[in-house]
């Protein structure tokens, strides 16, 4: 016999919506077919509403598996999946024991891409066998056409690798040519317009010639697909609705790629807080979303959410206070319905040593008051910002995990696993190549050189590695290497294949490093984030497009049961909420930064990173101003402290938002009391201590 389940009696998954979110859901059911717009204010519910939409497109009939879900991270989009999951499972009352539907097109903007371009690249004349190369990797390749074109050995100084990436990039995702995006953003290499315009070919040029995509390019290919009428309609065709979160932060490219998705606007809804818009330096476009509704033949809907609920009122008071300020935007002022007393404080410290023990004291004292490490964090706009503080919450103790420092991608034992993996996907990465083969003992950079430089000249460079020979002292870890790469290649098997590659590289591992065990724990993590991926192809991809961020070169996570606070940049804070926030710095030459105190638009958007900063905070936000501090990211000025004043941001409209306090030096900071004076004897214990070895 069979047990009958009835369906639990659940409360309306969509009850607790307010008017305005309510309104974005169900935009469309009525027949309207005009794109949507929802300019969600800080903490109104974007992440709640965009998920409920889902689910109610969902629950109306719509195929999970035809929405297109685009989110700025990886993180934001298991959430979005998660929660939206939650509600189908509500509304159609599915038994507990009936997954919820899943969502295969729910990613960032760049591993869509990634997964798209895989599908047309032999009808858009890219190699199927494409590989992604993350940033350090493609700096690494620019530096070699950077060498190649003669450009490193220039009297004056030609611009780093780094920097060359960094405009290379947002040439490409502005849409904008070498001499504006120079002369925007990068006034100090004005002179080299020509030299960079020859190594931007070179360094096209050798990406194709080793079958390798870095990130804009996925963004680029994919927005030339969309540009191609016989294909883009079989690619628009495969999506009834495209959702997109964290609009503000999208770029031209992007919204190119939207519009060829949706060129009528029908199925189309974007989400986003214009006051948010943090990332014009990766190119994001405020415009994008200013402009948004006007863009299709009939005008997008525009919803706005203004209702906030996360903060405290005074805190929102004081966010509005600072936000109202700004040049242009959608006309929106939060309000919320929780009072409270506590107004925000503006503390003055002496310098940043006194900083991070203010920090540090009111973390403990928070926590006294009930509020758990988990619910704190700290906010900076840069990430060196933080070492005083780190050292301080160390030397007491208190346990943190940053959030923007060095990667577990970016560690070197992590990238050798990867490369071996990459070069065997892709035989014509020279970058994995030259990393990979200098790893087997007795091989040294001309030796690689030499093997890449035969493979390059062969049709089948998969067949050429084995065969080719090496100096006699390689030889024989040669042969077992290439034994394990032909493997690799022609039987691959996943995640059996990382095991053979992780079997391959530990005594490598000891050899190289003394910390080997805790690199292993890396290898280890490696091999637990490997298993939730069915190919191999995709693991590479999506680990370098959204990496995870701890590694054991840093302090790294602690146990997930211990309690521990948040240290971020501001940038990396984006989305997220805690119960009390302090952020560092808040003086002018940090926020706005004094980089960029010369131009309105970037002095728009350092106002926007501190409303973000101060719109995380749920019930205490405490911004810090030390009188002295200490600037290094200035060439042009070398090393130096300046005396500071509190940011200009805080208008004198905003300072009555906030309580101003000066912080108390803690007693016994202004040094130890000295040893009392010393009794007045004379013993000659010199001579006893010697007489100890006469007697
Ligand atoms: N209708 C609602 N009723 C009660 N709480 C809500 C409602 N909508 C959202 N919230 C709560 O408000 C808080 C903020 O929501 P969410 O994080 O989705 O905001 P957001 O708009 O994404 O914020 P931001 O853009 O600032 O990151 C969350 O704690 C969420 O649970």
């Amino acid at each position: 016999m069979s047990a009958v389940v009835s369906p639990p009696l659940v409360a309306d998954p969509f009850e607790s919506l307010n008017e305005g979110q309510r309104e974005a859901v169900v935009h469309g059911s009525d027949g309207d077919a005009r794109a949507l717009l929802v300019i969600a204010g800080a903490g109104s519910g974007k992440t709640m509403t965009l998920a409920a939409r889902v689910a109610h497109l969902i629950q109306r009939g719509a195929d999970p598996h035809r929405l297109l879900l685009l989110t700025f991270s990886r993180r934001a989009a298991g959430e979005m999946v998660h929660r939206a999951g939650r509600i189908v499972h509500q509304a159609l009352r599915l038994p507990s024991t009936t997954r919820p539907p899943s969502l295969p097109w729910a990613g960032t903007f760049h591993a869509i891409g990634a997964r798209l371009l895989r599908d047309y690249a032999e009808a858009i004349g890219l190699p199927a066998d494409f590989t992604v190369l993350d940033r350090a990797d493609a700096e690494d390749l620019m530096a070699l056409v950077r060498q190649s074109q003669g450009l490193a050995a220039t009297k004056l100084r030609f611009p780093q690798k780094a920097t060359c990436l960094a405009i290379y990039s947002r040439v490409v995702n502005s849409q904008g040519t070498v001499d504006g995006v120079l002369r925007e953003a990068f006034p100090w290499c004005l002179g080299w317009e020509a030299e960079l315009g020859q190594l931007f070919a070179a360094y096209a040029a050798a990406k194709a010639q080793q079958h390798s995509l870095d990130f804009d390019d996925l963004l680029l290919y994919w927005s030339a697909l969309m540009e191609a009428p016989e294909l883009s309609a079989h690619v628009a065709a495969r999506f009834d609705h495209v959702l997109v979160d964290e609009y503000q932060d999208t770029n031209r490219l992007q919204a190119a790629i939207l519009r060829g998705l949706r060129p009528d606007g029908r199925g189309l809804t974007v989400v986003g807080d214009d006051a948010q818009s943090i990332y014009a330096f990766r190119a994001a476009e405020v415009r994008n979303i200013l402009d948004f509704p006007q863009q299709f033949p009939q005008a997008a809907r525009v919803v706005a959410l203004e209702r906030n609920y996360r903060s405290t009122q005074p805190i929102l008071e004081a966010s509005n206070a600072v936000i109202a300020e700004a040049p242009e935007r959608y006309a929106k002022t939060l309000w919320c319905d929780r009072p409270s007393s506590a107004r925000p404080r503006i503390v003055t410290v002496p310098d940043e040593m006194a900083q991070a023990r203010q920090v540090a004291d009111r973390v403990l004292a928070w926590r006294e008051e009930g509020i758990r490490l988990k619910q704190q964090a700290v906010l900076f706009r840069t990430a060196h910002h933080s070492a005083a503080v780190e050292l301080e919450l160390t030397r007491r103790r208190i346990p943190f995990v940053k959030f923007g420092g060095l990667k577990f991608l970016e560690s070197s034992h992590v990238k050798d696993v990867l490369a071996v993996l990459r070069w065997a996907e892709n035989p014509r990465s020279r970058i994995a190549g030259f990393r990979v083969a200098q790893l087997v003992p007795g091989v040294g950079p001309a030796n690689a050189r030499k093997l890449l430089d035969a493979m390059d000249a062969s049709a089948t460079p998969g067949g050429v590695l084995p065969e080719h020979a090496m100096p006699a002292a390689a030889r024989e870890d040669w042969a077992a290497f290439a034994a394990l790469w032909s493997r690799l290649r022609e039987t691959p098997a996943w995640p059996a294949d990382l095991d053979a590659v992780n079997a391959w590289y530990l005594p490598l591992l000891q050899r190289l490093h003394e910390d080997a065990p805790a690199r292993q724990a890396d290898l280890a993590q490696l091999t637990q984030i490997a298993s939730g991926y069915a190919a191999r192809e995709r693991f590479l991809t999506e680990l370098t497009l959204d990496p995870p961020a701890a590694s054991s070169d840093e302090a790294g996570p602690p146990h997930l049961d211990e309690d521990y606070m948040i240290l971020s940049t501001i940038h990396s804070a984006k989305g997220q909420e805690w119960g009390a926030v302090q952020i560092l710095n808040v003086v002018d030459g940090c926020i706005p930064s004094e980089m960029s105190t010369g131009d309105a638009r970037q002095i728009a958007e350092e106002r926007r990173l501190l409303y973000v900063g101060m719109t995380r905070a749920k019930q205490h936000l405490e911004l810090i101003a030390p009188q002295r501090f200490f600037v290094s990211e200035q060439a042009r000025h070398g090393d130096r402290h300046v005396y500071a004043s509190l940011s200009r941001f805080i208008t004198d409209k905003a300072v009555a938002c906030f309580e101003r306090v000066s912080a108390q030096r803690p007693p016994g900071a202004e040094g130890a009391p000295g040893p009392s004076a010393v009794p007045d004897v004379k013993i000659d214990l010199a001579s006893r201590v010697r007489d100890r070895w006469t007697r």
